[in-house]
């Protein structure tokens, strides 16, 4: 099967653009950036995430004394950033092609101002012809202000800028029906919206130089998928990867995430991937459950919700959850905290979620 995509975010893990050493797999930045450089040609828009400034700035910089792991971090990202994209912008030059380098945090992403100008950004770049390197800005984002991993990131991007499709290169062919490193073990090909056998089998287990390992990279592929854009898992080790999968009809082994119906407004899609930036929860009871669920477009009212937590001003991301501790999805609240209380007698009273800004998690 092939691909026929005119849109797309690729992330590349730290383990395909370093070497065993650490130091940058110049070989491999160049082979990409041939892929991207053909895809481009032919009028295919890319954004690309790259990984692995942290693994190219330990391979320079020789420690005098030792550092916590936030300091460790800020320095050797500080210092491998600057090689990494000094390498990509060398490449993508010799194909006559214009990249720009975007830093971000989380906290780009928090308010929805904030989002719309990010968005702006991409788009601007986009639109005179220039391909976006990605990555998070680890010299200024630090524990809990951080992204899971760059998955996480690259799964904001596609669905913040509308692709086809988000294509994560790691350095192995997709996800395995078991331990990767056992024989029996098999790469699972194609994941409908409805499987959920395949989950049983991510371990926790990294690559060397790996943040978020298999688990974010499924999470964020089945959020991703389900919003309607196709994700791919592949080997950015393996040869032609990106144009093999995109533009021949042959076999690449990998795993593909099939899309959902496209269904999500702009804002809906941005409440999707706010769940690391919610203020505060909202509880509610087992009536407002069955309402939200049911095929109807429903609000959350005051009234169903039994407990608030945190402290949340109107306008916040909030977390929705059921009073048995399952997450019910994800809204931005239209009162500051101390205000749900206070008001939810009255079933009469605007919403405390408006249905327009309200994501349903469906697990
Ligand atoms: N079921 C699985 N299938 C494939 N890989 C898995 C699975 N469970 C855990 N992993 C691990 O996830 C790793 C890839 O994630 P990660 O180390 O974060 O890579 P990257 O640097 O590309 O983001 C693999 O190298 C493998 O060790
Ligand atoms: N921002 C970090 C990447 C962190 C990360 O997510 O790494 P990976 O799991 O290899 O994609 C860096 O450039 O080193």
């Amino acid at each position: 099967m092939s691909f026929n995509y005119k849109k797309i975010t690729i992330k590349v893990g730290s383990n395909v653009l370093t070497k065993t050493d650490g130091t940058l797999n110049v070989a491999r930045m160049a082979h990409l950036v041939d892929q991207i450089a053909q895809l481009y040609k032919q009028g295919v828009e890319v954004i690309l995430v790259s990984s692995g400034a942290v693994a190219a700035g330990r391979s320079e910089i020789k420690l005098n004394k030792k550092l916590d792991t936030v300091s460790s971090r800020q320095l050797y990202s500080a210092v491998g950033q600057v090689k990494m994209i000094n390498q990509w912008a060398d490449f993508f030059t010799q194909h006559g092609i214009n990249c720009a380098q975007v830093l971000t945090t989380k906290d780009n992403f928090g308010e929805r101002n904030h989002y719309l100008n990010m968005k702006n950004c991409f788009t601007t770049l986009l639109e005179n012809g220039v391909v976006p390197i990605v990555n998070e800005n680890d010299t200024i984002s630090v524990s809990e202000l951080m992204f899971t991993d760059n998955d996480e990131l690259s799964g904001l991007i596609a669905s913040m800028q509308n692709s086809d499709a988000l294509l994560i290169l790691s350095n192995i062919d997709g996800i395995y029906d078991g331990n990767p490193a056992l024989s029996e073990s098999k790469v699972i090909t194609e994941i409908g919206q409805k499987d959920r056998d395949w989950m049983e089998n991510i371990s926790t287990q990294k690559s060397g130089f790996g943040r978020g390992g298999m688990l974010t990279k499924s999470s964020i592929a089945r959020k991703t998928a389900k919003e309607g854009i196709a994700v791919h898992i592949a080997n950015g080790l393996r040869d032609n990867v990106l144009t093999d999968i995109l533009r021949k009809e042959s076999q690449v082994i990998h795993t593909w995430f099939k899309p959902g119906k496209r269904k999500a407004s702009n804002v809906k899609k941005w409440i999707a991937y706010s769940d690391s930036f919610a203020k505060g929860e909202l509880v509610i009871n087992q009536g407002a459950c069955d309402a939200l669920f049911s095929p109807k477009a429903t609000s959350l009212l005051p009234i169903g919700v039994t407990k608030v937590k945190g402290q949340f001003k109107k306008g916040d991301i909030v977390k929705i959850m059921d009073e048995k501790g399952h997450l019910i999805g994800w809204g931005k609240s239209q009162y500051a905290a101390e205000k749900v209380h206070a008001k939810s007698d009255s079933a009469k009273q605007k919403p405390v979620v408006h249905y327009d800004y309200l994501y349903l998690s469906e697990d």
